[in-house]
């Protein structure tokens, strides 16, 4: 039976803000590297075997103290951030060869990064409610197919994150691997409609706390058997 652990990163500075964050790659405040210890400390009796984060500083930073804040999480190895080695400005593997039994490779994906927030990034949430309407922003917010003003819908940003959760995080757990998947509210909104089988109808009453991991049980078939939410 393996373990995936979604973790949406810590509080950053732009949550607290209130401003429509998505790519822009802002970092996580104090706040928010306290609720990466706390859900560290959750997840410590877990055993993880490898990671998954996106680009985003914010997400980085949480995995990075989720896998080192905790005796347990890491059972002793060491969380190493794997690069793309085939990039030639990259250096540096060439004296290390790791392996399951002494580390927990992090791999980090475009894929899993926020939705994009086009226009809106940087505009604070309650004044764009104000100027245009507070269902104007909800539907942008949540809604599954409408657009944020050249940006992505949750349409577009599931188009995405499926596909690289079936082809690059599923056979790792249908081998039994422990999965830890450090992302975002609404790359994992996208991630945790398809596992929970939500209709577009549902899932904008999905809502995701920053810093709390939720635990899914996967059998050997690759069937999703139990939920929990480590809040
Ligand atoms: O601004 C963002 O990128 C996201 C997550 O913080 O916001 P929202 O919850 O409004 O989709």
């Amino acid at each position: 039976m393996a373990k995936l652990i979604l973790v949406r990163h810590g509080q950053s500075t732009w949550n607290a803000a209130n401003r429509f964050t998505g790519w822009v790659d802002v970092p996580l405040n104090h706040v928010g590297r306290q609720e990466a210890m706390e859900a560290a400390k959750k997840i410590s009796s877990y055993q993880i075997d490898l990671c998954f984060t996106s680009l985003l500083v914010r997400a980085l930073e949480t995995t990075a103290i989720c896998l080192t804040e905790c005796d347990g999480a890491c059972s002793g190895k060491s969380p190493v951030f794997k690069h793309d080695t085939d990039d030639p400005s990259w250096h540096g593997w060439d004296h290390y060869s790791g392996g399951k039994s002494k580390e927990v490779p992090i791999f980090m994906s475009p894929d899993l990064d926020e939705r994009y927030y086009g226009e809106l990034q940087g505009f604070n949430k309650a004044e764009m409610a104000q100027k245009v309407g507070k269902d104007i922003v909800h539907q942008w917010r949540r809604s599954f197919s409408v657009r944020p003003p050249k940006g992505e819908s949750l349409e577009d940003t599931a188009a995405r994150t499926i596909p690289f959760f079936q082809n690059r995080i599923l056979p790792y757990l249908k081998q039994g691997d422990n999965v830890l998947v450090s992302a975002h509210g609404n790359s994992l909104r996208s991630i945790i409609m398809y596992l929970d089988h939500l209709s577009q109808e549902e899932v904008p009453n999905l809502e995701l706390a920053t810093g709390i991991p939720i635990v899914y049980d996967i059998d050997e078939g690759g069937k999703f058997t139990k939920k929990t939410v480590l809040k």
